[in-house]
């Protein structure tokens, strides 16, 4: 289990080039252990970028980021870090149930730990009644669960989940978020990016993040108090405005 009062994530002096641009151009940024941290911003905002950090498949230009006080990507990590991107990566070809069961092997799960974790997760996910099924034969939102039980079947300390609700209805939503949370109750830490922001206020935490830079790192209480608006996407846009505002008056300077 994860150490509390050590962060779960933290990022230094990150500089990121992707192509010929650079998508993070210096970032600082703590995650505490065992909270829903909501990663928010627009489409090209950095948030998979910052993600592919955290799970050590990015190459960075500068900077550290050490994940449960190892540097990003370190063997020591392999079992404790779970990653859902955001494009399903199961295999089409085998049914729900033995495609969290492979994962569960090879996390190291055997015997009744294997078929108890399975189970449980089936369960978390509601795919039970689907887990004879093969993934080709599955809805975009139903193969998109298949992915997170992979993730979750090994009971990872740090889950990092790139838009894990899109393409869900409502009542799935809520159920996935309330996962979430009973998993950070029982210690784990979950980064969770979204476009949606009324998801928002599920997170214990928010970083809203623009053109690589944290623009907040905020609870959702703060975020409404400190821009007095009535909601997470009016506060976003407050927000926006506030820096456009702060940069004109920069450059005219
Ligand atoms: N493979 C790549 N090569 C070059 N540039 C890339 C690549 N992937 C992403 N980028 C650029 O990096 C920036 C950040 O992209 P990233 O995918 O991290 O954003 P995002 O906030 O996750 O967006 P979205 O919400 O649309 O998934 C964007 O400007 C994007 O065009």
């Amino acid at each position: 289990m994860v150490n509390i009062s050590e962060p779960a994530v933290a990022v230094r002096g990150l500089r990121v080039v992707r192509g010929r641009r650079r998508v993070i151009p210096g970032l600082d940024l703590e995650i505490p252990a065992g909270q829903v941290v909501g990663l928010l911003g627009p489409s090209g905002s950095g948030k998979s970028t910052l993600m592919r950090c955290i799970v050590g498949v990015q190459v960075i230009e500068a900077g550290s980021v050490t994940v449960l006080g190892h540097p990003a990507g370190s063997p020591a990590l392999r079992n404790r870090v779970g990653y859902v991107t955001q494009t399903p990566s199961v295999y089409a070809d085998l049914s729900v149930r033995d495609n969290i069961t492979y994962f569960g092997r090879a996390l190291g799960l055997r015997g009744a730990q294997l078929r108890e974790g399975v189970d449980r997760t089936l369960d978390e996910v509601d795919l039970q009644s689907w887990a004879g099924q093969l993934v080709q034969d599955l809805s975009g939102g139903q193969e998109s669960r298949v992915s997170l039980a992979a993730a979750l079947v090994g009971r990872p300390d740090l889950l990092v989940l790139d838009e894990p609700t899109v393409g869900l209805d409502p009542v799935l939503r809520r159920d996935l978020w309330d996962l979430f949370r009973h998993l950070a109750e029982r210690g784990h830490s979950l980064v969770v990016s979204s476009h949606v922001m009324d998801e928002a206020t599920r997170c214990d935490r928010l970083v809203l993040l623009r053109d690589g830079h944290v623009l907040a790192d905020v609870t959702p209480a703060e975020l409404l108090q400190r821009t007095g608006t009535p909601d997470a996407d009016a506060a976003f846009l407050a927000l926006i405005d506030a820096e456009a505002a702060r940069s004109g008056e920069r450059s005219a300077s």
